[in-house]
Formats: structure tokens, C-alpha cells, sequence
């Protein structure tokens, strides 16, 4: 079976760095002439996903925009990831999802067990609650060829107080739990390739003010904050520095916003972007 992280690596060779966000925010459906209703963000994300496969290798629904439509909004979700695997995406889930143990490896089964019905191909989590609580969810990935993106440092300044702290060994909080995930990685990963536990950093992140270096291994970084959030493709090197071969480029509302007639469109010109920076 094929790790995620090399899953991921050949999808970038293939198909670029960019990640298209599938945010079907309730102002985007009324701009797409949509209505807020689960059969609304269901058609919402399956024109997002034909819009980008054979564009770009990986998408990111953001799950919180199919879940006020309870069971319904699920359901269209699944639909939607669905569609989008069926199409050659892989589709990394966005829930950040964060709990103890033994509740966070129910999430970690929900969306990471081949088969499921919210089977995706990697989620997001978050390490707040400790890292050793997401280690389950860790196994599980492992054993279905999954992923999983554990926030490390967030796009969002907000964050910036609490990932920036101190640990009591003076790392900063974003150092301490990429150096945790890491010593996984470095266990389970053969040289040379991608490891298949990655990071969330936003790329409108102060590497040097997170107290962040080059991952060992090497291992993916989800990079949010481009476009919308104000970070641009041509700042990617001086950015991610080492790191920016890494890096998957995630733009939602800068690329949904060009509506239903425009999206292919923009989804092309931003992947071309992305694939003129030299890293
Ligand atoms: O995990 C994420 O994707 C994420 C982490 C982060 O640090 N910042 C961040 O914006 N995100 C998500 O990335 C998307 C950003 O959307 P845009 O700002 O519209 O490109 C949203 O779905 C956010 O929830």
C-alpha cells in the first residue's frame, strides 16, 4: 500500500501544489445563486470538484459549512468527497478535530477508515488537547494509507499567542508539537520519502517568530492563508524557505469567488501561479 505521503508527493508532481478549499460560505451560495440548503452546498461542491480535477491534484472541503444542514448537509458531504475521489483528488477533510484519546479515535475512524461513508484521504486535527491523545488516530491513518494535518502553527494572528509560547524548555508551543509529530514520523517513515503525518502552517506565518524550522523528515505542510488571507503565490520561497517544496498552497473564497461561470477559469490561473514558483 502506497503511504499517504507519497500519495501526496506524486499528486503535486503530477498536478502542482495548489489545494482548491471547497467553503460553501452562505454569502458564496447566494453569489452563486444557490440556496443555503444542503441541496445547495451539495451542488456547490460537486461544480468545485469538476471545476478542479484534472487542474490540480488535492482538494480541502471545509466540513463546517455541510454540518448546519445536519444529517442532510453529511450526506451532501459525502457526496461531494465522494465525487471527488471518484475523480482522482485526493481530498483532505477539514474538521479539526481535537479530544482525548479515546473520542478522538472515533473521529479518526469516521474520516480515515477506508470505506467509511466520510472516508477521506487525510484530516485535519488539532494537537491542543496533546499530541499523545492524537496517537490512535496516528494508527489508524498508518494502517488505511491515510494522513493527517496536525495544526502547528495557525494562519489566523489570533493563534499567535498561545502557539507562540513557551514550553518550559523554551521551545515555542508550534516547535514543541512539530518536534512530537515529527519523532513519529522519523519511526515510520522510509528515507527519502514524504512522511505522512503533516502540518498546518498558515502561510501568513513569521517562521522565525513561530520558532519553526525545516521539518525531519520531511513531511507535508498545509498552507492556508494564501489569496483571501492575504499571502501571496509569488512569496512562497522567501516564506517556507527550505520547507517550500512541502508546501500545498490552500486558497478557498480567493478562488470560489469567481462564482460558477468563472471557477475553472481561476482554478487554472491560479494553479499556473503556483507552478511558475521556483522552489
Ligand atoms: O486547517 C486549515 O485548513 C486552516 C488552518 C489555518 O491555520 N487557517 C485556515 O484558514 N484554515 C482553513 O483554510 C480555509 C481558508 O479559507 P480562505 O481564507 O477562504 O482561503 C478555511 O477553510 C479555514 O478553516
Amino acid at each position: 500500500m502506497t503511504s499517504f505521503g507519497e500519495r501526496l508527493r506524486s499528486a503535486v508532481d503530477a498536478r502542482g501544489r495548489l489545494c482548491v478549499g471547497i467553503d460553501p460560505h452562505a454569502s458564496l451560495l447566494a453569489e452563486w445563486g444557490l440556496d443555503a440548503s444542503a441541496a445547495g452546498v451539495r451542488e456547490f461542491g460537486l461544480r468545485v470538484v469538476e471545476a478542479s480535477a484534472g487542474a490540480v491534484g488535492i482538494v480541502k472541503p471545509q466540513v463546517s459549512f455541510f454540518e448546519p444542514y445536519g444529517s442532510a448537509g453529511i450526506a451532501a458531504l459525502e457526496d461531494v468527497m465522494r465525487a471527488a475521489r471518484d475523480a482522482g483528488l485526493l481530498v483532505l477533510a477539514d474538521a479539526k478535530r481535537g479530544d482525548i484519546g479515546s473520542t478522538m479515535d472515533a473521529y479518526g475512524a469516521a474520516w480515515l477508515t477506508p470505506g467509511s461513508p466520510l472516508e477521506a484521504d487525510a484530516m485535519t486535527v488539532s494537537p491542543f488537547l496533546g499530541v499523545g491523545a492524537l496517537d490512535g488516530t496516528f494508527k489508524i491513518a498508518e494502517r488505511g494509507g491515510k494522513g493527517v494535518f496536525v495544526l502547528a502553527a495557525t494562519s489566523n494572528p489570533d493563534g499567535r499567542a498561545l502557539q507562540g509560547a513557551a514550553l518550559s524548555d523554551g521551545r515555542t508551543v508550534s516547535a514543541g508539537i512539530v518536534a512530537e509529530v515529527s519523532a513519529r514520523n522519523a519511526r515510520t517513515t522510509p528515507e527519502g520519502e514524504w512522511a505522512s503525518l503533516g502540518f498546518v502552517v498558515g502561510a501568513t506565518v513569521d517562521w522565525q517568530e513561530a520558532g519553526l524550522t525545516a521539518f525531519a523528515p520531511p513531511a507535508p505542510i498545509l498552507a492556508p492563508g494564501f489569496g483571501f488571507q492575504g499571502a501571496d503565490a509569488g512569496e512562497l520561497d522567501r516564506r517556507f524557505g527550505e520547507a517550500a517544496p512541502l508546501v500545498i498552497a490552500s486558497e478557498s473564497r480567493s478562488i470560489l469567488s469567481a462564482g460558477p461561470g468563472g471557477i475553472a477559469a481561476r482554478v487554472a490561473e491560479r494553479a499556473e501561479q503556483y507552478a511558475r514558483v521556483d522552489v
